[in-house]
């Protein structure tokens, strides 16, 4: 990248600092952004770091130790500066490093300290200022004690000055971001689990439509995008928008990735009933199994994360199924398939593609309202899973995803459709979304990229639209005709995001790249070690 430097200011800085006891010689190649010495230890490792990855230069002191052994104490007082930088380790992990150099010659030092200062203040993307909800009671309940001891330092260390809310009650985050004055900041983190993320989505995406005068119940209307990034500090149960977007749930990595400023584009599906808005959902749509998931743990949300897996387990012996209707326009403007073999990472050429196509559009219709004429794919049957993702939804447990192939930001949605077959069978498919094998690879499974669509169930087609009465009310009762087929005439309920919505007839709709996190994709480097770890299950299957 072209870089305008200051005038005067030569392209290379090119010195012999000392590193511990020895000299390196330190290049700053101010043009290309980067920092590179050779470890006078360390068998002589090179270490390149460019210079938006570094966090932070300080003048500093060298310590006693460091003082009265080098070779140089004899000579002067020396003059020292520490940068302080993301050192990337495996599974996506960074960690926050610090050198420290120094020489005898204070203009150097001065010189040096500046010009790493200089190309610091040159990146516009970093955020100064940020607005934090710390939900204490995400997960394991550690939310405020990872923000203070973990990210809070890193925040400080960086020169991002914060303003901190710790949130008393559900929805408190969502209903202050409708009164902050939200200019004032550069970003918005959220510390907790996919339950708080979607509150400060929530939160941000329809203070921007109130804002603009967009009426959110209008399942049509076109939402204005949002682009003040979120940052997410994982400490909730899941953390699957966190996995997805960064590679692993890490609060340090997390916060590193805000501190340079990342940013990473994400759809974002509207959900009406009835021309009335429910929800927006980024990670999981899910009816009959993870919904049925969902509405057993919230009972127990004493448990913690381990709710998730008791659930399951319960819902997976339940195996209750469910007949409905769904219908679907298909996704035919992005380049990929739910079934490719590569997986969304950092700068993909597919997330490009549909970011121009929508530039595209914008520049021709403005906000006007565009008449989809697509076509409506319908599908009846009976399903043990419909599950609707706008990304891979990987997470601890389940690292490579629901849908491995999935884009965060093409514009689509993989619906996969579980249809009724024997416990056997479904084990398998679960069992597959844990491992590297194909969970798609099942004749009772298919998976559609879609950009758009409806679900009705068989109970609400029955009886109209007033269905979760009905509902609600015929809960727990089994087909008379075959009392031991386990169909459920009630309904399942949908898990939008980890909250359950209150009706089973919906409409949905992908917005491309409706907002933003600070994030860049998962980095294209190691292997998913993870997703190896569990293969050996299925072989005993
Ligand atoms: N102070 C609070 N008291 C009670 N509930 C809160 C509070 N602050 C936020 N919430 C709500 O708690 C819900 C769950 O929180 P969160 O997502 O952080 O954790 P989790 O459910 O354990 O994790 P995950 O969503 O990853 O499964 C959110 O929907 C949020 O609205
Ligand atoms: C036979 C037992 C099966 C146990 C299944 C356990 C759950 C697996 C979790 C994979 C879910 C990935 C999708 C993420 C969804 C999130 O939006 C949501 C909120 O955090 N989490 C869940 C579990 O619904
Ligand atoms: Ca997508």
């Amino acid at each position: 990248m072209e870089r305008q430097l200051p005038a005067g200011r030569p392209p290379r800085l090119v010195s012999s600092l000392g590193l511990g006891q020895r000299c390196s010689e330190v290049t700053l190649d101010q043009e290309r952004g980067l920092l590179a010495w050779r470890h006078p230890r360390r068998g002589g490792e090179n270490y390149f770091v460019p210079t938006s990855e570094i966090i932070a230069v300080e003048e500093s002191e060298l310590n006693k130790k460091q003082r009265n052994t080098g070779k140089w104490h004899k000579l002067a007082k020396p003059h020292s500066f520490t940068v302080y930088y993301v050192k990337k380790a495996r599974n996506h992990r960074w960690w926050c490093r610090d050198v420290t150099f120094w020489c005898v010659d204070e203009n150097l030092c001065n010189q040096w300290t500046q010009a790493l200062k200089e190309l610091l203040e040159m990146q516009k993307c970093r955020p100064k200022r940020l607005l934090v909800y710390i939900n204490p009671y995400g997960g394991k309940r550690q939310g405020k004690r990872i923000y203070e001891q973990k990210v809070a330092p890193l925040f400080s260390l960086a020169s991002i000055s914060t303003d901190v809310v710790i949130t008393e009650h559900a929805n408190h985050a969502k209903d202050n971001l409708f009164e902050v004055n939200i200019n004032k900041y550069d970003g918005v983190v959220c510390v907790g689990g996919d339950g708080m993320f979607s509150e400060v989505m929530h939160g941000l995406i329809g203070r921007m439509q109130k804002d603009s005068g967009i009426d959110q119940n209008n399942p049509k209307a076109p939402l204005v995008q949002c682009n003040i990034r979120i940052g997410i500090i994982p400490a909730g149960s899941t953390d699957c928008v966190c996995y997805s977007t960064v590679g692993i749930s890490d609060p340090v990595t997390s916060a590193l990735h805000i501190i340079v400023g990342d940013s990473q584009p994400l759809d974002v599906s509207s959900v009406h009933h009835n021309n009335t808005f429910l929800k927006y959902s980024v990670s999981l749509l899910g009816y009959g199994f993870y919904g049925d998931i969902l509405k057993d743990s919230e009972k127990k949300r004493w448990m913690g994360p381990m709710r998730y897996d008791y659930s399951g387990f319960k819902t997976f012996l339940s195996h209750h199924y469910y007949e409905g209707t769904i219908s679907f326009q298909p996704a035919k403007h992005t380049l990929g398939s739910p079934r490719d073999k590569d997986s969304c990472r950092t700068g993909c050429y597919i997330c490009k593609e549909s970011e121009q196509q929508l530039a595209e559009q914008q520049k021709k219709c403005g906000l006007k309202n565009e008449e989809d004429e697509e076509e409506w794919k319908v599908i009846k049957g009976k399903f043990l899973a419909i599950n609707a993702v706008n990304m891979s939804c990987a997470c601890p447990r389940s690292p490579k995803g629901l849908s491995p192939a999935a884009h965060l930001a093409d514009g689509s949605a993989d619906l996969i459709l579980v249809r009724k077959c024997s416990r056997f069978d479904f084990l398998r498919h679960l069992v597959r979304n844990t491992n590297q094998n194909d969970q798609f690879d099942f004749s009772f499974v298919d998976v559609y990229r879609v950009k758009s669509f409806q679900f009705t169930s068989k109970l609400s087609e029955d009886n109209g639209s007033n269905v979760a009465d009905i509902g609600k009310k015929r809960f727990g009762q089994f087909c008379r005709d075959h009392p031991a087929c386990c169909c459920n005439i009630a309904d399942s309920t949908w898990n939008c995001d980890g909250e359950t919505l209150d009706s089973s007839a919906i409409e949905v709709r992908v917005h491309c790249q409706l907002m933003k996190l600070f994030a860049r994709g998962i980095e294209e480097n190691c292997k998913d070690e993870a997703a190896y770890s569990h293969s050996s299950i299925e072989h005993l299957l």
